[in-house]
């Protein structure tokens, strides 16, 4: 313990980054033992003070040390009112020999300095610090909104903690698949015990200084007119007596009546002048438009000009940018405020990971602008499912959003990681620097991937691919990396208490990330010996060995969960490929050359298929299922070709849509790819509506979806199977 406090205590940097913060270096206090408290009385109900007395808990009125703390006003500050920035949020802090003063520009302010002071005590002695502090954008913290199994009641405690200790200011709670927060029950009131639940959240919150916004996301079935809108309007007064302070109306991912602009605005309007303004103490009301990226939006359309025109100038309107999943600059500003005549409330889909869930992304938040502060009133992320693995982002997040010239991307990624595991910081960082990529998907949206290998990797690669010879440098370096993933596989799963939350969460693919690290090793060997008849053999059997078990490892992710998918396992795939097609050319055997084998293989013109891994099990072969909304135009296709014509059992093909969804498309087989031949289509109905198509028995080489409807279908893909005859 003795040696992480000395390299805390050189690392120690003061998070979020501070916009000005000096240290007299040859001078320090030992933390005062006794102190005697000097509180403006404009704290008396805030939690400033509780929190200072958690940190320094031995108040006495005689002590010789003096904590003077309060807000621009309050007398026992009133020297030092200069010194506070004039800034929303803002604090001035400043150790003495003999006293420490904490004068915030407002209550939360306050708070923020003690929230400073707390990280400054965890240092052995005092530094003689002087901070003068405040946040670039004005709302700052994490929107709950992704598809999938929402936060637990302890997640969202430790995440609410989190944001206190990160000056992040709100937190607002829409979980996709929350059926009270979206349909079919928004209009209904919390059962008794998940109210209870939320109240201690709003509590938590507030211990925090964190804003609870809670959302409601009743666009897909609400009705224009009075009664679904005394309807919301219970529901929210339900959440206000729950002590909820903050309002939210989301009408993201809907079609049909609710999409329509005015009636959106006319009902925002309506909330704001009968229920926000005449509260008085509530936050402003903030809204997701249905348009709410630059690619699904129609300027001409108007649905945002009539949002700019018409919503009250105090309506916080959210964008996620040019695309649903996309870095945030300056052009993305421009583009825009203008229309909706304010400053835009970012909803960053980033680390959100609902539609690549075998993936976790833990690399480091890059990509957005520097110096686009001044263009936005907030600036909130969309996390994964996994709480604790997206404090690695929600740091960053953090750290970006207080001081935007000052944020680096890579010294906030390694003290993210530093808080939260210090004592496995170096093994953790080895695990989130090589799970970073999404891999393929619709949206697009890639990251960087184990960036400090790279160069060795694709070293290795060129010289075995290109002359068949060993680059040793970069092989030593590969195979040093593989040892250290192993290791660090290990260590994390062994780390005990430290930090378990985040340990349960990535166990699938800390499991996953040792056999990388064991393939890699076996891979490198098996580049030794493509020469040697015998020896060769096992390498390769162990290859495949591994190969198998990372594919079907969890049963929650059809293809298992993915570690390594950017750069570690397409280079040792290729290496797996090359040495064994080497030893088949010298030996003339017929070896398995196939790294990731699938006799089916996917075309598609549907922008969002196209990329769908295929997969086969047995007798069994799919297209993963995606899990989100396709828009499949009209004529589009997706066909599944084989290896060579297999006879089927059975297709079952479920597009999550009723009955007459089906007669929009043809289903066609083909034996040699120029002659097809429909396959009808029956309806099954097994609690929700399956394709069964009559293939039973017939030889078929390729199979082909078409969307003959002659107009753009908005689908889901949840299954494509088809099982061979035995
Ligand atoms: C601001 N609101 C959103 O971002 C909505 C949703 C959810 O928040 C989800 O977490 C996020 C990223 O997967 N968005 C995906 C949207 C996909 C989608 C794709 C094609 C569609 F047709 C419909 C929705």
């Amino acid at each position: 313990l003795l040696a992480t406090a000395t390299i805390h205590a050189q690392e120690f940097r003061l998070q979020p980054t501070p916009q000005n913060y000096t240290v007299q270096q040859d001078d320090s206090i030992s933390i005062p033992r006794q102190y005697r408290l000097m509180a403006g009385n404009s704290l008396n109900n805030g939690t400033a003070l509780p929190l200072l007395r958690s940190l320094m808990p031995e108040e006495a009125p005689d002590a010789a040390f003096r904590i003077y703390i309060g807000t621009k006003g309050d007398k026992v500050v009133s020297s030092y009112r200069k010194r506070i920035p004039q800034k929303s949020e803002g604090y001035f802090l400043k150790i003495e020999k003999d006293r420490i003063i904490i004068a915030g520009a407002d209550e939360r302010g306050t708070y923020y300095g003690v929230q400073t002071l707390a990280q400054l005590l965890t240092l052995d002695k005092l530094p003689l610090a002087e901070v003068a502090d405040y946040p670039d954008v004005p709302y700052r913290g994490v929107v709950e909104g992704f598809y999938g199994t929402p936060w637990s009641q302890e997640d969202r405690i430790r995440q609410l903690d989190f944001y206190g200790r990160n000056k992040m200011n709100v937190y607002l709670y829409g979980p996709k698949d929350d059926p009270y927060h979206s349909t079919p029950h928004w209009r209904k009131p919390y059962p008794a015990q998940e109210a209870e639940r939320l109240k201690q959240l709003v509590d938590r919150a507030r211990d925090n200084n964190v804003i609870f916004y809670w959302a409601i996301h009743p666009g897909q079935d609400i009705r224009w007119n009075e009664e679904d809108r005394e309807l919301l309007l219970q529901k929210f007064e339900s959440m206000y007596q729950l002590g909820v302070r903050g309002f939210a109306v989301f009408f993201d991912d809907i079609s049909g009546e609710g999409t329509k602009a005015d009636k959106q605005a006319e009902l925002l309007n309506y909330i704001d002048n009968h229920f926000v303004q005449v509260k008085k103490d509530v936050a402003p009301l903030v809204m997701c438009p249905t348009e709410y990226n630059k690619s699904w939006t129609k300027v001409e359309g108007g649905y945002l000009t009539t949002l700019g025109e018409k919503l009250n100038k105090d309506i916080q309107i959210m964008w996620t940018g040019n695309r649903v999943i996309a870095t945030i600059d300056r052009p993305t500003l421009d583009f825009i405020n203008p229309l909706i005549k304010r400053k835009a409330y970012i909803w960053w889909n980033f680390p959100v990971s609902d539609y690549v869930r075998d993936h976790l992304l833990m690399g480091p938040v890059y990509g957005n602008g520097l110096d686009i502060e001044d263009g936005m009133s907030a600036f909130v992320s969309n996390p994964m499912e996994h709480a604790e693995a997206s404090k690695i982002s929600l740091y960053s997040v953090a750290d970006y959003t207080w001081n935007m010239e000052k944020f680096d991307s890579d010294t906030s990624w390694r003290h993210a990681i530093k808080d939260l595991m210090p004592l496995h910081a170096e093994y953790l960082e080895t695990f989130a620097a090589h799970n970073s990529d999404l891999g393929k998907n619709g949206h697009g949206f890639r990251r960087e991937e184990s960036i400090r290998l790279q160069p060795a990797l694709s070293a290795l690669l060129k010289s075995y691919l290109e002359k068949g010879e060993i680059d040793e440098t970069a092989y030593n370096q590969v195979d040093e990396e593989c040892r250290k993933i192993i290791l660090s596989a290990d260590m994390l799963l062994a780390s005990g208490n430290e930090n378990r939350p985040l340990i349960d969460e990535i166990r699938p693919w800390l499991t996953q990330f040792k056999l990388v690290g064991e393939y890699g090793k076996t891979v490198l060997e098996m580049m030794r010996l493509p020469q040697q008849e015998e020896a060769f053999l096992p390498g390769h059997a162990h290859a495949q060995a591994l190969q198998t078990l990372m594919t079907d490892n969890d049963a929650r992710y059809p293809q298992g969960v993915k570690s390594g998918s950017g750069q570690l396992m397409p280079t040792f795939d290729a290496l797996f490929e090359a040495s064994t097609k080497q030893y088949n050319q010298r030996f003339h055997t017929a070896l398995n050359a196939r790294a990731v084998y699938s006799p089916y293989t996917l075309e598609s013109n549907v922008q969002q298929l196209a990329l769908l891994p295929t997969q086969q099990k047995g007798k069994e072969g799919s297209i993963a299922p995606s899990n989100e909304v396709i828009l499949w135009q009209a004529g589009g296709s997706l066909t599944l070709s084989m290896d060579r014509p297999r006879v089927l059992a059975t297709l079952r093909i479920d597009l999550g849509t009723k009955e007459e969804g089906y007669t929009h498309f043809r289903l066609e087989t083909s034996l040699d790819g120029k002659t097809w031949r429909n396959a009808n289509l029956q309806s099954v109905w097994k609690g929700y509506t399956m394709q069964k198509a009559d293939v039973k028995g017939q030889k078929v080489l390729k199979i082909r979806l078409t969307n003959t409807s002659g107009s753009e279908q908005k689908v889901y893909f949840k299954a494509f199977r088809l099982t061979e005859q035995e």
